[in-house]
């Protein structure tokens, strides 16, 4: 039997098993555990809708203000057209879409964005998503603002693995979480540089705010090894924090958030060793251009230095060539994951992260590029507004 939803039959590309819907918290999150038929990542946005309760649809589809940026991700990426070869020879078999990004061999050039507060989605919150990207083989980045520890996600999870640092104003709560991650063997930390907080949509905050009662910041639970308040994060960032970083680590530190040109030398003269371009899935601050509108400004910048990762509108395998063509080294996907987990729990975010491998990998043979290595420029023609951005 499948779930009744209010959408169109296109806009229903996935069932929805009845595994998906079963109620057993107070609060309602689900408890799916169940492969999707993933037709597109889009298409899942309604069935993760029916299955899980409205805080947590409108908390992870919401962004800031008016929601332009949010739209602005999705339509920018229409200015950048792929211009495609033919008689290549290319074949399937000869396919490679695997990528390594500072030191991380991984079998597609995308991950998990780091998002917090997976239990407003399923009861199991980020150990069934780092699980379910573990199934997927794909690197999973560990937010800090999870409900469930760091150390319960990194166990959870059999692939590559990242930690997101929201940087304390207690410089003893940011060290400990720092000695954490190294300790649980994440690889990599990803310091967030454009979030005060979590996300507020208009729609969230009419509703009042309604995060679970019962729900925690794993990583800042003193029954668990942490410290501190998740709420009192530094703001005042700069360069000289990446430096503390790498001291206290000696891991590689990706700079997330950046949309400017002109903040790519300080950042790499304080130590990055990636930059993250993204605006935060337009949940900070509304009025912010398109991700992928920005990243060739930045990859200039940046001029192969440091790795360049990209995130923000990722739906469609044609979104990753694109970002790959203009310069990104890899790309983060964020709320597919979330309807993934909404609607089937951990083989659910498996089944998303296969979908867009299988959508990438037809797109990329009729592309005509072997590997993801052979993308460049050329196969994109820049229009509308972002081409309007690249002159000015
Ligand atoms: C529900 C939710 C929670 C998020 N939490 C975090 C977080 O804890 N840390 C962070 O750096 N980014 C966070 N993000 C932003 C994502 O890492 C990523 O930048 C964004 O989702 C990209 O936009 P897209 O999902 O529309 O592609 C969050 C995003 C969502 C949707
Ligand atoms: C109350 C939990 C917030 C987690 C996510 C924070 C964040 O970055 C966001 O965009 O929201």
């Amino acid at each position: 039997a499948l779930a009744q939803t209010s959408a169109s039959t296109e806009e229903i590309a996935a069932p929805v098993p009845d595994a998906a819907a079963p109620v057993t918290s107070s609060y309602g999150a689900s408890t799916a555990n169940t492969e999707l038929n993933v037709i597109s990542l889009p298409a899942l946005k309604e069935p993760f809708k029916e299955a899980v309760p409205e805080a947590g649809y409108v908390f992870v589809t919401g962004a800031k203000g008016d929601e332009w940026t949010l739209r602005e991700n999705r339509r920018a990426m229409e200015d950048f057209r792929i211009v495609t070869h033919r008689l290549t020879g290319v074949s399937a078999d000869q396919l490679d879409l695997s990528v390594e990004i500072l030191g991380q061999r991984m079998p597609f050039p995308f991950f998990v964005a780091p998002m917090g507060a997976h239990q407003m989605t399923h009861e199991e919150g980020e150990v069934a998503t780092a699980r379910g990207a573990g199934m997927a083989g794909a690197l999973y980045c560990s937010s800090g603002a999870s409900n469930r520890t760091l150390e319960e996600i990194a166990q959870a999870t059999t692939g590559p693995k990242w930690f997101q640092l929201y940087f304390n104003q207690d410089e003893a709560v940011t060290k400990s979480l720092l000695r954490r991650a190294k300790d649980a063997g994440y690889s990599a930390i990803v310091l967030t540089a454009d979030a005060l907080g979590p996300g507020t949509p208009d729609r969230f905050r009419a509703m009042g705010m309604p995060f679970r009662s019962d729900m925690s910041f794993g990583n800042h639970d003193p029954a668990k090894g942490g410290s501190g308040d998740f709420f009192a994060q530094k703001v005042d960032l700069t360069p000289d924090d990446i430096r503390m970083i790498k001291d206290e680590t000696g891991l590689p530190v990706i700079v997330k958030g950046i949309l400017r040109a002109e903040d790519v030398d300080p950042i790499i003269s304080g130590g990055a060793d990636a930059i993250q371009v993204s605006n935060h899935g337009g949940r900070q601050i509304d009025g912010v251009p398109g991700a992928i509108s920005v990243l060739p400004l930045v990859v200039r910048a940046v001029d192969g230095r440091v790795p360049v990762i990209m995130d923000s509108g990722i739906r469609r395998g044609i979104d990753v060539i694109r970002a790959l063509a203009m310069g990104a080294d890899c790309v983060a996907v964020g709320r597919p994951v979330m309807y993934g987990l909404g609607v089937g729990g951990a083989p659910g975010v498996k089944s998303v992260l296969e979908a867009l491998a299988a959508e990438l990998r037809s797109d990329m043979l009729l592309t005509g590029a072997r590997s993801v290595a052979e993308l460049d420029p050329s196969y994109i023609s820049v229009t509308g507004p972002s081409a309007e951005m690249q002159e000015g």
